[in-house]
């Protein structure tokens, strides 16, 4: 194991108050040992900042029960009257304990640096733990040397890469047999599909779908294999009945990006997906690849080899001496997004929290990120982080993925520490620069929203909170693609966390995987719908961009075909050359394909889930739907035809500057369904996972079906938003407890104080009287508050048990 590793996280706050207890505390041993347990508590309930000042006023750890009142409170109903009415005299507003947690100038800088926690050595190293996301100083982060260095190409060509094929190729020695049988009988790409996919490699957006093979028991079931697969696009055959109870056969097609039969291997999987983009990462790219569909289609399957591959080229790239010179190092971090929460698959699965900071950065505290220089090191952790990960058992899979994993790749650029700095900086050596990165996601399954009344609360809050997040995700990706200056991360702890992945320089491929059997029909088609309407936002997105490439001087192009830039550009120039240079390849792509425009679409019998007729019935403005008409119009018959992209770019060259005027009342649209759309979480069927991405307003009220993409009925809608008013709840509870702990410390340390000054000879014991009743009476609100926000949460929990008891007869 030749890899190094380096640790940067928040254990390092209990080490630096162990390390300041064994340094000699005014307590003795016993009491060091007792910082330490103390901070381990604190640690463990999120509150490690306070252990320092704790530390400071030398409390006994045995007093901690005492000092949080454990046991305490007013416990009948006549003390509690006593208390509600103290309250009020003191005037006290029980809100207040909901405001989340901001280190109080008090607190901070009420402590020395010599207490070790505030030192600006060990902030520095617990900012090192963040996801660093704050050290795009665009200026620091390449010297022009680096950009005009051309990528050497040949540590990505297929081919090359193969060092760990049998190390972490998950396909089976069966698929592996299928494989060598299928590279003989399947034809191999032509040159032309070859062509179109490094070409269209580089799209802001790209869409791939992943058919799975039938598994053991569908075969077993002797279920029909429903979808076929035919280059880049795919037919779902799905079994219908006619209300003559007649059985026919419904097609659906749709064309993506590339499609992926059931004998590709991972490999190929990879050679499609992530390597066109590792060597952007270089460039300040942030990619982000994710895997999307119902439970058991492949999800884990096809993301679980990505990072490891991308580990091994990004290595390669980052042992070529123009990075190596430059200490560009390669950093992973894995965590998991559960039930709203968290958590740290590489460390015990600690909880993490998410803060933003002054520049609205996001950073995920306390999370370990390990330099990796070395791809088996990559794969421990890979397995060490997947082996923590919430799994549980669904009908479809026996080891289902109940959350949503990220693990990340950063390169980052670290400074030479001088001397001088070494003290200051040491940290800020540690952390480096983010150059760009890569986030792998598999998300948990895509239907899991729909698992719903028949199973408990917390499976039903699990599956409202992926939905949740999937829609989010996906309102990112509009967003993104419309280079709308407003991304909607905020939507969910999945995107806030993928924030920087939806900013600045971005490249996202989403992976489809879609199960062939006929009893996944229903989810396969959703899921191909919720692809579908990626893709279309990314060609448009692409072809509004084809316009900027078509007007920038040849010199751009020249650039472009030899991949090194002139050494005299400044920085940001060379950025705006990348940005503009990547759409010029797809415009490339986009005329190699004009043969396989069909001009007879008929955009009302597009396989898709919405049918132009359908939006515009549904009240979608004129204009809105001209730009669906379009983007659906560019979703079929090929990537994109000429003649559409042509028809496009008279109709953007007339329109460019209407469509940011008619974006926003579409997005005002979206918002709308989006709250209608969490209601799915209530049903109980396969809708509840549709996502759709542009249910009119009208669905809600009356049944709704889209003849050509498989009839889907909408129930009446369940009160809107319930399970996110819970989830949020929860969360200010959460928050209210922790800062009822810290006000109770902060009451700790004056009572300290006044039994030090009552101490003292010659003080005034009504003063001491006095302070101490302020100070209990302080001490009691604050728990009468917190009893009165948990009982309203009870209160919260059990109304909507009645409701969906109520709304689900058994
Ligand atoms: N392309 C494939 N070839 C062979 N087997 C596959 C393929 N895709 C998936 N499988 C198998 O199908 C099963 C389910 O796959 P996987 O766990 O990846 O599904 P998932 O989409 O991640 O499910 P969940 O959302 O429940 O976590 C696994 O046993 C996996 O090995």
């Amino acid at each position: 194991m030749g890899g190094k590793m380096q640790q940067t996280n928040a254990s390092a706050a209990s080490t630096a108050l162990y390390d300041h207890a064994a340094a000699g505390g005014s307590l003795g041993p016993s009491a060091d040992a007792g910082d330490a347990v103390m901070a381990r508590w604190l640690q463990s309930a999120g509150l490690q900042h306070l252990a320092s000042p704790l530390a400071s006023t030398g409390i006994d750890h045995r007093l901690l029960p005492n000092i949080l009142m454990q046991g305490y409170g007013a416990q009948s109903a006549e003390e509690k009257q006593r208390l509600f009415k103290l309250m009020r005299n003191l005037n006290f507003n029980g809100e207040s304990v909901s405001e989340p947690y901001i280190p109080s100038a008090q607190t901070s800088a009420g402590v020395s640096a010599s207490d070790g926690f505030y030192s600006p050595d060990f902030r520095g190293d617990f900012g090192a733990g963040l996801l660093d996301l704050h050290a795009m100083d665009d200026t620091e982060l390449l010297s022009e040397h680096v950009i005009s260095e051309p990528f050497d190409p040949s540590p990505l060509m297929p081919g090359v890469s193969k060092g760990f094929e049998n190390d972490f190729n998950l396909t089976s020695s069966r698929q592996q047999g299928e494989q060598t049988d299928a590279d003989l009988s399947v034809p191999s790409p032509t040159n032309e599909k070859e062509n179109s996919t490094k070409e269209n490699n580089a799209a802001k957006i790209k869409v791939v779908v992943r058919k799975r093979p039938l598994n053991k028991k569908e075969l077993a079931r002797k279920e029909d294999d429903i979808v076929t697969v035919n280059d880049n696009a795919l037919t779902v055959h799905e079994p219908r009945l006619k209300v003559d109870l007649t059985a026919y056969i419904e097609k659906h097609e749709f064309c993506f990006d590339a499609v992926l039969d059931e004998r590709v291997t991972n490999d190929e999987v990879y050679r499609v997906t992530v390597e066109p983009i590792i060597p952007t990462i270089f460039q300040r790219t942030k990619a982000t690849c994710f895997a999307y569909g119902q439970t058991g289609s492949g999800k884990t399957f096809t993301m679980q080899p990505l990072p490891l591959r991308a580990a091994e080229d990004l290595v390669r790239l980052l042992h070529q001496p123009v990075y190596r010179n430059q200490r560009f190092k390669l950093w992973l971090s894995f965590f998991e997004i559960y039930g709203g929460k968290l958590f740290d698959l590489l460390s015990e699965r600690k909880k993490l929290c998410m803060r933003e900071d002054g520049r609205q950065q996001v950073c995920i505290v306390g999370l370990q990120e390990f330099e990796v220089s070395d791809v088996q090191i990559v794969k421990e952790f890979i397995e060490k982080g997947n082996a923590a990960r919430s799994t549980g058992s669904t009908g479809a899979n026996e080891e289902s993925s109940r959350s949503h994993a990220i693990l990340q790749l950063a390169v980052k650029k670290h400074s030479e520490v001088k001397d001088s700095r070494r003290n200051s900086d040491v940290n800020d050596y540690r952390s480096g620069k983010v150059v760009g990165k890569i986030s792998f996601i598999d998300l948990a399954g895509s239907e899991r929203g729909a698992d719903t009344t028949d199973n408990d609360r917390q499976t039903r809050i699990e599956g409202a909170e992926i939905n949740k997040s999937l829609l989010a995700l996906k309102e990112c990706i509009r967003a993104l693609d419309n280079d709308q200056i407003h991304i909607p991360f905020r939507g969910s702890k999945l995107t806030e966390v993928l924030r920087d992945s939806f900013v600045g320089n971005s490249r996202t491929v989403m992976v489809s995987c879609i199960s062939p059997n006929a009893g996944s029909c229903e989810h396969t088609l959703n899921t191909l719908r919720y692809a579908d309407r990626v893709k279309s936002l990314s060609k448009s997105g692409n072809a509004r961009k084809d316009q900027a490439v078509s007007s920038l001087p040849p010199t751009n192009k020249d650039a472009s075909s030899t991949s090194s830039l002139p050494v005299s550009v400044d920085v940001d120039d060379v950025y705006e050359q990348q940005e503009v240079r990547v759409p010029d390849m797809g415009r490339r792509v986009v005329e190699k394909e004009t043969p396989s425009y069909n001009p007879t679409v008929d955009y009302d019998k597009q396989p898709s889930g919405f049918s132009l007729n359908e939006r515009e019935e549904n009240g979608l403005s004129s204009g809105i739907a001209d730009r669906e008409r379009f983007e659906s119009n560019s979703s079929y018959g090929g990537l994109a035809s000429q003649k559409v992209n042509s028809s496009y770019t008279q109709h953007s060259a007339d329109t460019e500057e209407k469509v940011p005027k008619v974006s926003p009342p579409r997005r005002k649209i979206s918002r709308e369904e989006k709250s209608e759309k969490f209601g799915n979480w209530f049903k109980k069927d396969g809708s509840g996972s549709d996502l759709p991405t542009a249910i009119p307003k009208q669905q809600s009220t009356g049944n709704y079906s889209a003849s050509n993409t498989g009839s889907r009925q909408y129930k009446p809608d369940p009160p809107v938003g319930n399970i996110n008013a819970i989830l949020e709840e929860e969360e200010a509870l959460i928050a209210a407890h922790r800062k009822e702990i810290e006000d109770t410390m902060e009451i700790v340390r004056e009572e300290m104080k006044l039994l030090a000054e009552v101490d003292q000879p010659g003080s005034l014991i009504d003063n001491y009287v006095t302070q101490l009743n302020f100070v209990l009476s302080r001490k009691a609100a604050g728990l009468v508050s917190l009893q009165a926000r948990l009982a309203r949460f009870q209160h919260r929990l059990r109304e909507q048990e009645i409701l969906n008891r109520k709304r689900v007869p058994r």
